[in-house]
């Protein structure tokens, strides 16, 4: 996974701190590599000579506060005391940083690493890039290069420093937009998720070698089918090595289709939960995402059919990241002869169809037309537990001349909604209230244990799927553990299929965390049997 050159893994540098064009207080430059140190050490060096000769740098993981020089200075600032021109120069500074040094493999990436923290001005952050970059020509001659895209991590992973898992983890936690994300991702970063794996890919490479061993020698020690535990009949005293197996894989099939069938919560946390927000022409709809937005994200006009195409804003509402659609309105007839409305009614039955929460709004002057157009959105929708995720909110109550409580809650016929919402765009009212039940409807829907009164918790503990990576090898494992069940009961013949399985299933895993498996079965093999026997 290094990147090797004849000589040996090259060094890199890169600006790790954020911030881009603009200038921030204090920016990180990242060394890592071989020659880190000795790069660090031409940077403190406040002559070429002074480079050259073995000078102390920092003592590794304290931080010292050091005056950094440019490498190549101007010929101007050479004085008539120099003794060599070229060696003896006086070099410009850069700037006085602090300096943090780190011996590998105890490091991020698991090599010799410098951190400079600088300041963060362009001029000292490209003062200091551009230094590093002349370390590789004459007289320096460093195997050194600016990093390429997650290089760092790369080489974390290259040496062991982190799972494949815990480097995923690592992506989220940097583009990590809300509270709940960042725990997710510091939780997968924990290593739980890898452990829980490997945990079950070692369990199954255990039973792959014990089946192994059966078909090996279970002929040579006589063993029948009786004796393998085909029978499966335990008062009988006849449960065979096979035997012993094959409960131990069912519960990890069992094991496994439970983690499966989360509702996708992981992955719908780091993602984004769906909002989308679906009615009839005119109903406020874009209203409503402005005031979620607090700003003008879509226009608003008396005209009906205003929203043409999806608008999407995304939103932090209680600390989950949510991506909530503004439609096109949904005639009741559902007929229009403009191409361009059509085109936007069929994108907001797809958003409706997408989304995790439906927020379906009417004009409460005119509910009846409002309450057949989203009937007819919902009629087609198959979304999870439907009743929970749909909400229903009257818009415009303040055109009412008093809240027609017979009207109120008489909802919608395809689904019975929980919940009715009152509102007024124009005036704020509702609104407030409005929002904390979507907050906990959606805090709800990413949650494992939660109730609709509004204590959802997310989940703060244990290991949920994140990516859809986990999802596909995941559920590939329990298929081929299904399929390890027949085989398994078919008898001795079909024994190396079962086996096959099983090395499926490992290697499934195995491709999550990113272990390789052929060696582990045979460490295995040898270490949990004694071949003597
Ligand atoms: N009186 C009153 N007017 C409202 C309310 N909410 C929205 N409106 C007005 O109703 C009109 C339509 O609002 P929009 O938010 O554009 O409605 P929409 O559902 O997005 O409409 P389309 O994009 O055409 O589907 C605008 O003139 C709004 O100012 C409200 O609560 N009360
Ligand atoms: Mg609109």
């Amino acid at each position: 996974m290094l990147n090797s050159s004849i000589n040996g893994p090259e060094t890199i540098y890169a600006l790790s701190s954020g911030g881009g064009a603009a200038a921030t207080a204090v920016a990180v430059v990242r060394i890592t590599g071989p020659e880190s140190h000795l790069a660090l050490q031409t940077l403190l060096s406040k002559t070429q000579k002074e480079s050259y000769e073995k000078m102390k740098l920092p003592e590794a993981r304290y931080a010292a506060l050091r005056m950094l020089y440019d490498p190549i200075s101007s010929p101007k600032d050479s004085t008539e005391n120099d003794v060599d021109i070229n060696v003896g120069m006086k070099r410009n500074p850069l700037d006085s940083s602090l300096v943090l040094l780190f011996d590998g493999p105890k490091s991020f990436t698991g090599e010799d690493m410098i951190e400079i923290h600088s300041h963060g001005s362009r001029a000292v952050v490209q003062g200091v890039l551009s230094a590093l970059e002349r370390l590789a020509s004459p007289p320096y001659n460093m195997n050194i290069r600016p990093a390429e895209r997650g290089e760092f991590t790369q080489r974390a992973y290259g040496s062991g420093k982190l799972g494949l898992v815990e480097v995923e983890a690592l992506a989220d936690l940097i583009v990590a937009d809300t509270s709940y994300q960042r725990l997710q991702a510091l939780r997968q970063m924990d290593g739980r998720l890898s452990d829980l794996y490997e945990g079950w890919r070692k369990e199954l490479i255990k039973g792959l070698a014990h089946a192994e061993a059966v078909i090996d020698f279970g002929d040579d020690e006589d063993l029948d089918d009786d004796d393998l535990g085909f029978e499966d009949d335990m008062e009988s005293g006849q449960m065979g090595v096979w035997g012993q197996i094959r409960p131990k894989m069912k519960d990890l099939q069992l094991k496994m289709e439970k983690h499966l069938s989360d509702a996708q919560r992981g992955e719908i946390l780091r993602d984004g939960v769906k909002v989308a927000i679906v009615g009839v022409p005119n109903a406020g709809k874009s209203s409503l995402i402005n005031l979620l937005a607090a700003r003008d994200a879509a226009i608003v006009s008396p005209i009906a059919g205003t929203t043409r195409d999806v608008v999407e804003v995304t939103l932090d509402l209680g600390g989950v990241r949510c991506i909530v659609s503004d439609t096109a309105g949904v005639r009741e007839d559902g007929t229009t002869d403009d191409i361009i409305e059509i085109e936007g009614i069929k994108r907001a039955r797809k958003a409706a169809e997408d989304a995790h929460v439906l927020v379906c709004m009417v004009d409460s002057t005119d509910e009846d037309a409002g309450i057949a157009a989203i009937d007819d959105i919902l009629k087609d929708i198959n979304m999870d537990d439907k009743k929970k995720n749909v909400v229903y909110v009257r818009n415009k109550i303040d055109l009412l001349e008093e809240l027609d409580s017979a009207n109120t809650n008489r909802g919608i016929s395809s689904v019975s909604i929980s919940e009715t919402f009152e509102i007024s765009c124009e005036t704020s009212k509702g609104v407030d209230s409005f929002i904390k039940s979507l907050t906990n409807k959606v805090l709800d829907r990413v949650s494992v244990s939660g109730d609709i009164a509004g204590n959802s918790v997310v989940e703060d503990e244990g290991a949920v799927i994140t990516r859809a990576r986990h999802r596909r090898h995941v559920e590939s494992a329990a298929d081929a553990l299904r399929r390890f069940g027949m085989r398994s009961a078919e008898g001795y013949m079909a024994l190396d299929l079962a086996a096959e399985e099983l090395r499926l299933a490992a290697s499934e895993l195995g491709r999550i965390t990113g272990a390789v498996d052929v060696e582990d079965v045979l460490d295995v093999l040898f270490s949990d049997f004694c071949i003597g026997k």
